[in-house]
């Protein structure tokens, strides 16, 4: 690996989490975990609440969507009358659940959920976002040579805040200018990028994506953003093609802006 040249029409850093600034040991350890061990609990005591049932609904069209999958897990339709036994129900979308998450499904529906469990655990203190080392300093330096930093994630908008306001680095949510989810579209479609660049008002050339996943990088490429992988301890290994292919690197440190050479 060596030293990256961002070319000079990059004014935005794009950044995945998981497997970017994130190890993914911490997302499949930590917070997978703490969702399938909460997830009946936490629908027993929210599910009379608006936000669980708006949840639930996602949940329940993704699973209308997914009918045709091997294996889906689906959740029957509410009757509309109150006459649902919430105990039934309940155990379908934990099912559903744990279905989708065996399977580590990016859905909309999964992650919003997702967040709003999460946000308990971070706001009582119980978990703190990890960093790689090298992604606090980096940001800090490219925030002061002038580019905006962006996280585009399939993780909610919301979930990616409270990793940003509660990590082990402190409240780091100031260096980020703005946050993407699915809601704007799936990583590995190549619309999603140009939506993004349209969304900050740039072009899409002006924006350097960082990711763990190739494929995610080959659709923003195809959008003519500028890519780069991010090799981390934990990540999935690329193949051949991949490695000469893309930019890697190995740090964020790895990325010499141009006003730094
Ligand atoms: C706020 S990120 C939580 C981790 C997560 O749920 C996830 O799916 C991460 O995906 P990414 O697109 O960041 O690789
Ligand atoms: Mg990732």
């Amino acid at each position: 690996m060596v030293v990256l040249s961002v070319p000079a029409e990059v004014s935005v850093i794009l950044l995945d989490i998981e497997g970017t600034t994130t190890p993914i040991a911490f997302v499949k350890d930590i917070l997978f975990p703490y969702v399938k061990e909460n997830v009946k609990e936490y629908l027993q005591t929210h599910w009379e609440e608006e936000e669980c049932q708006q949840d639930v609904n996602l949940l329940r069209k993704q699973a209308e969507e997914d009918s045709h999958l091997d294996g889906a897990v689906p959740i029957p339709a509410a009757s509309g009358n109150g006459a649902d036994d919430p105990h039934w129900m309940i155990q379908a979308v934990v099912d559903n659940v744990y279905w989708q998450m065996s399977l580590d499904r990016k859905t909309t529906a999964l992650k919003q959920l997702q967040g709003h469990m999460w946000r308990a655990a971070f706001k009582a203190g119980h978990m703190k976002a990890e960093f790689f080392e090298d992604v606090v300093p980096a940001i800090r330096k490219w925030r002061e040579a002038g580019m905006k930093v962006y996280i585009y994630s399939s993780g909610s908008v919301e979930a990616q805040k409270l990793l940003f306001g509660h990590s082990t680095e402190g409240d780091i949510l100031e260096l980020v200018d703005g946050h993407f989810d699915t809601r704007i579209g799936h990583k590995v479609e190549s619309e999603s990028y140009r939506k993004i660049a349209s969304s900050i008002g740039c072009s899409t050339n002006n924006i350097l994506f960082l990711t763990d996943v190739s494929r995610e990088a080959s659709a923003a490429e195809e959008a003519a953003v500028h890519v780069a992988v991010v090799v981390r301890p934990g990540n999935a290994g690329l193949t051949d093609d991949e490695k000469s292919h893309f930019s890697l690197i190995a740090s964020f440190s790895d990325l010499c802006l141009p006003s730094s050479t």
